[in-house]
């Protein structure tokens, strides 16, 4: 089989609810992920001497631990000896800003591996070994615009209104891990039903304590709140503000002051993913 060429499309959570803490000390949310139109890129070139090497435009980001590595792992464990795999990352999303990027890489591998190997597993399978790689990975491989519970795992595909977003990252690492260990943290929100959420004026969570940890987010906030709703993603840093058209989305990023990153993305009810591998084979 030649080259397969597939998209590991970004995420937004339109809302983020934090309702308590586990056992294990993982928070269950209730959170609406919305798949983009832009994202990573990958290449899957087969090869028979049962090697997995992997290449990205980032070399700092060719290490094992590369979830695009962790999860080519999981299948090659079902694989035979012979199967092997030279991917090409091409990486474009920001990295440990809310925007699952990672997560995405990694579904776009199980499901291109699953495909090139001939190893039959369903979506199903495919998201639950998903999940042991990270919370967001599962909405990936199931490719939907969709609210979840627990960590992410419980999904339900929701239908919105196309909207376009204009998404600014700024200059600055938040730890996930430190988010959601911090005593301030709201996580008591009261669990609600998805036609309450639905109706309901969306927030996130994490954003005041982020903005109080780091006054960067809050200062991009402030600005885009200007000219349209806007709200972080995940537990940022990257914020995102939502317009009812691709022109006036772009308007605001012409005005956006330079040193900030951004990017004009479509919402999107169904991830390109699927399409494309279907397209392909
Ligand atoms: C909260 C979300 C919403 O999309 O944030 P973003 O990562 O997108 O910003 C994700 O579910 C994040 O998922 P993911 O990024 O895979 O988190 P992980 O690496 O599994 O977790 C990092 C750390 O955050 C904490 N954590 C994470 C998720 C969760 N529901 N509760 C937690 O308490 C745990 O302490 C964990 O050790
Ligand atoms: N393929 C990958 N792309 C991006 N980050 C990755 C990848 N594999 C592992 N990582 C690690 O995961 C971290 C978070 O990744 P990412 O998915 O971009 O952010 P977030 O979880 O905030 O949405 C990065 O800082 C990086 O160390």
């Amino acid at each position: 089989m030649a080259t397969l060429i597939l998209p590991a499309p970004a995420k937004l959570n339109l809302f983020l609810h934090i309702t308590g803490r586990r056992a294990d000390g993982y928070h269950n949310l209730q959170t609406l992920f919305q798949l983009l139109d832009q994202g990573d890129q990958l290449q899957f070139t087969p090869r028979d001497d049962g090697q997995i090497q992997l290449r990205c435009n980032l070399p700092e980001l060719e290490t094992p631990d590369n979830l695009v590595l962790r999860a080519a792992a999981l299948l090659k464990h079902k694989a035979a000896a012979s199967a092997g795999v030279d991917i090409y990352l091409e990486k474009q999303v920001p990295m440990g800003g809310g925007l699952g990027g990672g997560s995405s890489d990694a579904a776009t591998t199980l499901a291109a591996l699953n495909q090139l190997w001939g190893l039959g597993l369903s979506i199903k399978e495919l998201a639950e070994l998903g999940l042991t790689l990270g919370a967001d990975v599962p909405v990936f491989v199931e490719g939907q615009t969709a609210y979840a519970e627990g960590v992410g795992e419980h999904l339900q595909p929701v239908s919105l209104p196309e909207k376009y977003y204009l998404i600014v990252t700024p200059e600055v690492h938040v730890s996930t891990a430190l988010v959601f260990q911090h005593p301030d943290l709201t996580r008591d929100t009261a669990p609600l039903t998805l036609a309450q959420l639905l109706n309901s004026d969306w927030k996130n969570d994490c954003e005041a304590l982020v903005k109080q940890l780091y006054p960067e987010v809050a200062l991009v906030l402030d600005w885009l709140i200007e000219y349209a709703p806007s709200r972080m993603t995940g537990t940022g840093a990257s914020v995102f503000a939502e317009f009812p058209d691709e022109f006036s989305a772009r308007q605001t990023l012409h005005k956006l002051p330079s040193q900030w990153r951004a990017f004009v993305a479509k919402g999107v009810a169904q991830s390109p993913l699927w399409t494309e591998l279907k397209d392909a084979v």
